[in-house]
């Protein structure tokens, strides 16, 4: 005879106190290693060991949890743990609901300490003065193209990329009441603006659109006007009270944006090489004809796949560039160390800006 319910749920009560007890136990035993990475001054933050406790796991999952809520759990579960051991500030464009901030939280799980700031520039700042232990800012946009801001602060920064997430971007357009009808002006980051110009041409011609710090602060701002609107997340349209007057509005349903985990050298080495890793680079080159192609001349005689090229204003007076390069694979490999030797003899300028495992 089958169980029924009342059954099913005290087995399932059951199955959770030896849960919370192993789990536990898992937490106790990270916090001994946070007691012995105190004692050595080591980083509490591992997330090649955290890749790797969860590969583990997913190649000796029997089911029925699939491999990606394996992966989910223990993000979690290590996130915890990790906090245990100190728990992680990260800087990120705030204020609460932002996609910056959800980057942050699939990242590094929900164990976080939040600093959340006003703009890129305060993100990078907070990184580097240890406000904050790591920053996470968008970097590219499918649709948009780069992060002008995020790149232009990588060149001279001290901080580095360790490690890089992509989030699918929905825009929703929010207000007090949920119609299209008297919506004077649209507040929003100039970049979601722009990612939902076709639409708002459409649908709100008259609409002034007003550029502002970021999504979720258009937001903010939309809930103290009866006459404005936001454009930004559905977890913003919470945070402030607001409805969602029209759903997924951005041009390209496949809006995805990047952002980079980035930190100082000491907080994280570069990460050990994964099986599949990015170098991401700045170089600008002798101002000569041909000097460009040049230097990719070393990454095809060594086999090495370029994944971006984004040209950037050097603002020395001159018609003068820097180019952000993304290579694939990790400088412990030869073929990648050589590419890299080569290439860097060929360059004005030359700054690693980061090494990580691709994102995903
Ligand atoms: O193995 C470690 O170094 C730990 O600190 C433990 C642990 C974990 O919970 O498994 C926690 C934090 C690190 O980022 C990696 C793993």
């Amino acid at each position: 005879m089958s169980k029924d319910l009342a059954q099913l749920r005290s087995e399932i009560d059951a199955v959770d106190r030896e849960l919370l007890a192993t789990l536990n136990k898992r937490a106790a035993l990270a916090n001994e290693v946070g007691e012995l990475k105190r004692a050595e001054g080591s980083n509490v933050f591992r997330p090649d060991r955290e890749a790797a406790v969860i590969n583990g796991l997913q190649s000796v999952n029997p089911g029925p949890l699939k491999a990606s809520n394996v992966a989910t759990i223990w993000r979690e579960v290590m996130s915890a743990c990790r906090a245990l051991e100190a728990p992680q500030r990260v800087a990120y464009l705030g204020p609460a609901g932002t996609f910056s901030e959800q980057a942050a939280l699939n990242f590094f799980g929900s164990s976080i300490e939040h600093v959340p700031c006003m703009t890129f520039d305060e993100v990078f700042h907070a990184a580097t003065s240890g406000t904050a232990d790591f920053g996470v800012v968008p970097v590219e946009n499918n649709s948009e193209g780069v992060v002008t801001r995020s790149l232009d602060l990588m060149l001279h920064s001290p901080l580095h990329i360790v490690g890089e997430i992509s989030l699918l971007v929905r825009h929703h357009l929010l207000r007090l009441s949920n119609s299209l009808d008297s919506i004077e002006a649209v507040l929003a980051h100039p970049q979601a603006l722009a990612q939902c110009q076709g639409w708002l041409t459409k649908h709100l011609p008259k609409a002034e659109r007003r550029a502002v710090s970021s999504n979720a602060e258009g937001a903010r701002l939309a809930a103290t006007n009866p006459a404005w609107a936001g454009i930004a997340s559905e977890r913003a349209g919470s945070e402030f009270g607001l409805h969602i007057a029209a759903h997924a509005i951005q041009d390209d349903a496949f809006n995805r944006t990047r952002f980079a985990i980035i930190c100082l050298p000491q907080t994280l080495q570069a990460p050990q090489a994964s099986g599949n890793d990015c170098v991401s680079l700045v170089v600008s080159v002798p101002n000569r004809p041909g000097a460009v192609h040049d230097i990719l001349v070393p990454l095809k005689q060594h086999g090495v796949s370029m994944t971006r090229f984004e040209s950037r204003p050097a603002r020395s007076g001159q018609w003068e560039y820097y180019f952000y390069i993304d290579v694939q694979g990790h400088p412990s490999q030869p073929h990648v160390a050589a590419a890299l030797k080569d290439l860097q003899s060929l360059c004005a300028f030359y700054k690693v800006l980061g090494t990580y495992p691709v994102g995903e």
